[in-house]
């Protein structure tokens, strides 16, 4: 694992962040003091303006930020694994072995294959990343991710180059995949709607700290339900944009259901 500076030995949180602080430059923090908690399993979508920093707080977490060495306490699970927008399939890599790369166990092999037919892509072991579409490369990241089992899976704008259908069905698959593995998951993402699909606590980012954290209590992940809109109109104000989408979104016909990911 990567150093993290005054960790903490908290067991019962997958993540503990205290008093974070980050900078890149004399001009202010981008991180200023920033306190999280995640519990284990818990699935947190993290928003926040362009620059609030979200990249550079998942950064710190998954150990990619050297530099933010000395600046509050972070402590993560020992397994995590990182998705980010783009697959980052090794392209010389057939995909079971960039499923499987690095790992030395004996039956690596099969749990490969066994991530790889979760994620939809049996019968595809052999093919290179270039020939499967953009949908199906990130599944292969995810297959990859999930054969580490993660304790933390951290998620970076995974959906961010998707077309919109595919996108859905990559939140479907995400929640089924968290429902059956139940890793904690911090999801970066622009699209507060995507936040509400799948969350189950949406923190939002302002000046380098926590402003909002919102639990999502609905029981129908609907965007025509109105308590969804509601904390659409809510969320999106936070972020400074005005919902003038009172008359539901061209969409609004989707139903994202947990019990339909199951
Ligand atoms: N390595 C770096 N060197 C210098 N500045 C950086 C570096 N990484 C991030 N920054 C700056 O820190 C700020 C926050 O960047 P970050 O990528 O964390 O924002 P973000 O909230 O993820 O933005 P976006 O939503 O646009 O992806 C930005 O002003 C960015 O320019």
């Amino acid at each position: 694992m990567a150093t993290h500076p005054g960790r903490l030995t908290d067991r019962t949180a997958a993540v503990r962040v205290r008093g974070l602080h980050r900078s890149f430059s004399r001009a202010g923090g981008v991180l200023n003091g920033l306190d999280l908690d995640i519990a284990p399993g818990e699935f947190v979508a993290l928003i926040g303006r362009s620059g609030s920093g979200k990249s550079t707080l998942l950064r710190a977490l998954a150990g990619l930020d050297r530099d933010v060495a000395g600046h509050g306490a972070v402590d993560v699970p020992d397994k995590v694994s990182v998705v980010f927008q783009d697959s980052r399939l090794l392209p010389w890599k057939r995909v079971l072995d960039n499923v499987t790369f690095g790992l030395r166990d004996k039956d690596a092999a099969q749990r490969g294959q066994v991530a790889l037919a979760e994620v939809g892509l049996e019968g595809r072991e052999k093919a290179w990343p270039h020939e499967l579409s953009g949908g199906e490369q990130q599944r292969a990241a995810l297959a990859r991710s999930l054969v580490r089992d993660p304790e933390l899976l951290l998620a970076d704008e995974p959906f961010g180059a998707l077309d919109a259908l595919t996108r859905i069905r990559m939140h479907v698959l995400l929640r089924k995949l968290c429902e059956a593995h139940q890793p904690a998951v911090l999801l970066v993402t622009h699209d507060v709607d995507e936040a509400i699909v799948l969350a189950d606590r949406v923190i939002v980012l302002d000046d380098g700290v926590v402003a909002r954290d919102l639990r999502v209590d609905l029981d129908r992940r609907s965007q025509a339900d109105p308590e969804f809109a509601a904390l659409r109109a809510q969320l999106l104000a936070e972020l400074g944009v005005e919902d003038d989408s009172a008359p539901a979104p061209r969409h609004a016909h989707t139903r994202y259901d947990r019990k339909a990911a199951s």
